[in-house]
């Protein structure tokens, strides 16, 4: 991209193969997707621990963090969102460019909006997972109590109250935790990654 006098050096820097043998291990993109409450920090949370304990270095990227911290001055307009996740995006392909397996927790409400994030990422290191816990179930554990304001009208844009979530079309994964224990969801996502990342010697 040389039009607007920018030249990157990637083709003299360290390539992600060099780190992937490094670490021992392919890095993938664990996508989650769902609504608020619909489980999937504490997915994500569990299966970093799980393959940690196997020696595979890993790297979360969660909602309330992100947003605190490089994404503190977006919203929740449809423009916000859309910032947000690519940020996110751009970010988690520097982790998967340094060979760690990479796992992000965001609602990202959409397809065209996932679809983005695959493209930035490649379509083919990105494992979409639908956690399909069902709003009533999200909205009765109500975590953060933020089901109750946005029923009240307090929190505008609310995904699942006054914002939309379309669900996705072909994702890896679908785990309902309404129906699935955390244990019996972490497995399932451990079938999947540890066939993903296994290095051929
Ligand atoms: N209006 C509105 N809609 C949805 N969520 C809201 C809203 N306002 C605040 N929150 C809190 O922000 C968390 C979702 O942020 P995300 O970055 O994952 O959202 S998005 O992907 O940009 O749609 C979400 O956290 P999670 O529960 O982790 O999903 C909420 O706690
Ligand atoms: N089977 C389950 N799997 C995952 N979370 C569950 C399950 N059953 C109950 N929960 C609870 O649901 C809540 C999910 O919240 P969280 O992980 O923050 O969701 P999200 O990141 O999607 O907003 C947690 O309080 C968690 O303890």
């Amino acid at each position: 991209m040389t039009d607007n006098n920018i030249y990157p050096i990637f083709d003299r820097m360290l390539s992600r193969e060099d780190k992937e043998e490094l670490l021992g291990q392919h890095s993938v993109m664990i996508w989650f997707t769902g609504l608020s409450g619909s489980g999937k920090s504490t997915i994500a949370i569990a299966l970093e621990r799980e393959l940690h304990k196997r020696g595979l270095l890993c790297r979360i990227l969660d909602g309330d963090n992100i947003r605190s911290g490089i994404n503190n001055n977006l919203g929740f307009t449809e423009a916000d969102r859309v910032e947000n996740i690519r940020r996110i995006a751009e970010v988690s392909k520097l982790f998967l460019d340094t060979g760690i397996i990479t796992i992000a927790a965001f609602i990202s409400p959409n397809n065209d909006i996932r679809e983005m994030a695959a493209n930035i990422i490649g379509q083919d290191d990105f494992l979409e997972i639908y956690v399909s816990t069902p709003l009533s179930e999200c909205e009765r554990r109500d975590v953060k109590g933020l089901y109750a304001k946005a029923r009240r009208g307090e929190i505008k844009n609310f995904t699942g109250i006054s914002a939309p979530f379309e669900a996705p079309v072909h994702p890896a994964l679908t785990l309902d935790t309404s129906v699935l224990s955390l244990e019996e969801s972490v497995n399932k996502l451990l079938d999947l990654v540890l066939s993903k990342i296994q290095i051929k010697k």
